[in-house]
């Protein structure tokens, strides 16, 4: 194995659907601009990554049906290596964890031994759902795990950026920042953002250099499960098959999903306007982009905790497959 320089890498850590991806592809288009060859990790919950389409071309690789913090961290090692080889050399380096990754494992694997010479860790961005933050920060309306999964997403982070702005009340806004203030490290900075809107600049600034990356010492990390045989609580559901739908009815339906259910996304044939569209939901909005290659095959994936599965498909059924035989 030949190792040239080091390979920039940023991290993009946040909880499901506060916008990584989006920001993910804005970096892209600017690593482009600039000449520079782009290699990305994708991990996903669920078998099957939806988004990737947007990635055609690129040097990527896609870690399905898992979660970096908890089962697949010797998986992303094995695929970190593929950037170290000579036909695979990129310029830089995007890690997208999923909504429910710790970046500090994804930096513990950057950091191995093993691979440390190959990869500089530049930064860990960190997006939070503005919209979402008290709710998920409340005791009453959110569980613990997801309260300690996004405390130690904030914790190990070197930038903030504060996102879904556009969806906030501004009157909720120095609450949000209280909250905030706590859970991130003083020098950390916060950007207000609406579609992760930043100046790259900001972005692709180093705020990390691996000496001052420690493991392992924060209280945080202390509540951190290691133990890889425990249930996961947050869990992904596909469905496949699906058939054509009024979209109407689709969105309705996606809105009124319980609350555990905290992100859903997928591929769907819509009945009118007609054809293959793909769909995003995340903080109670619904989003749909006619897809160019209208040859996919359908699914719905639903992402929550703790999520009542049978009813779930009991009412999509219902909903969608029964009406269609009547
Ligand atoms: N209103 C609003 N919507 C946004 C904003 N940023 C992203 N979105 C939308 O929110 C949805 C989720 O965004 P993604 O970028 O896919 O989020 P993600 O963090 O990659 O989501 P996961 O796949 O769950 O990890 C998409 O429909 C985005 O278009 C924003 O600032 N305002």
């Amino acid at each position: 194995m030949t190792i040239h320089k080091k390979i920039p890498t940023y991290i993009l850590s946040g909880f499901l659907g506060s916008g990584k991806t989006t920001v993910l592809l804005k970096m892209l288009a600017d690593f482009k601009t600039r000449g520079l060859k782009p290699g990305i990790v994708l991990n996903e919950l669920g078998q099957v990554n939806v988004e990737g389409h947007l990635f055609k071309g690129e040097k990527m690789l896609e870690m399905l049906d898992g979660c970096i913090c908890c089962t697949i961290q010797d998986d992303l090692r094995e695929e970190l290596k593929f950037f170290l080889q000579e036909e695979n050399q990129v310029d830089v380096l995007l890690i997208e964890g999923t909504g429910v990754a710790n970046p500090k494992e994804i930096l513990e694997a950057l950091t191995d031994p093993r691979l440390h010479n190959g990869f500089e860790t530049q930064s860990v961005i960190s997006l939070a759902d503005a919209s979402k933050f008290l709710e998920y920060q409340s005791i009453f309306s959110s569980s613990r795990e997801i309260r300690e999964m996004l405390n130690e997403q904030m914790s190990s982070t070197t930038l903030i950026l504060l996102n879904k702005m556009d969806l906030i009340q501004e009157k909720n806004k120095d609450k949000i920042y209280k909250k905030l203030r706590k859970l991130v490290k003083g020098e950390v900075k916060i950007f207000e953002t609406v579609y992760g809107n930043v100046s790259l600049d900001e972005l692709l600034k180093k705020r990390m250099s691996t000496v001052s990356v420690t493991l392992g010492e924060s209280e945080t990390n202390t509540h951190h499960h290691h133990d890889h045989h425990h249930e996961h609580p947050f869990k992904a559901v596909k469905i496949e098959n699906i058939p054509a739908v009024e979209r109407i009815r689709f969105e309705k339906w996606l809105k009124k999903l319980p609350e555990s259910v905290l992100r859903a996304k997928g591929m769907v044939q819509l009945a009118s306007p007609s054809g293959l569209y793909q769909f995003q939901f995340a903080s109670k909005e619904v989003e749909m982009e006619r897809m160019e290659d209208q040859e996919c095959s359908t699914c719905l994936i639903l992402i929550g905790y703790n999520m009542p599965v049978d009813d779930l498909q009991t009412s999509f059924q219902k909903e969608f497959l029964q009406t269609l035989q009547a």
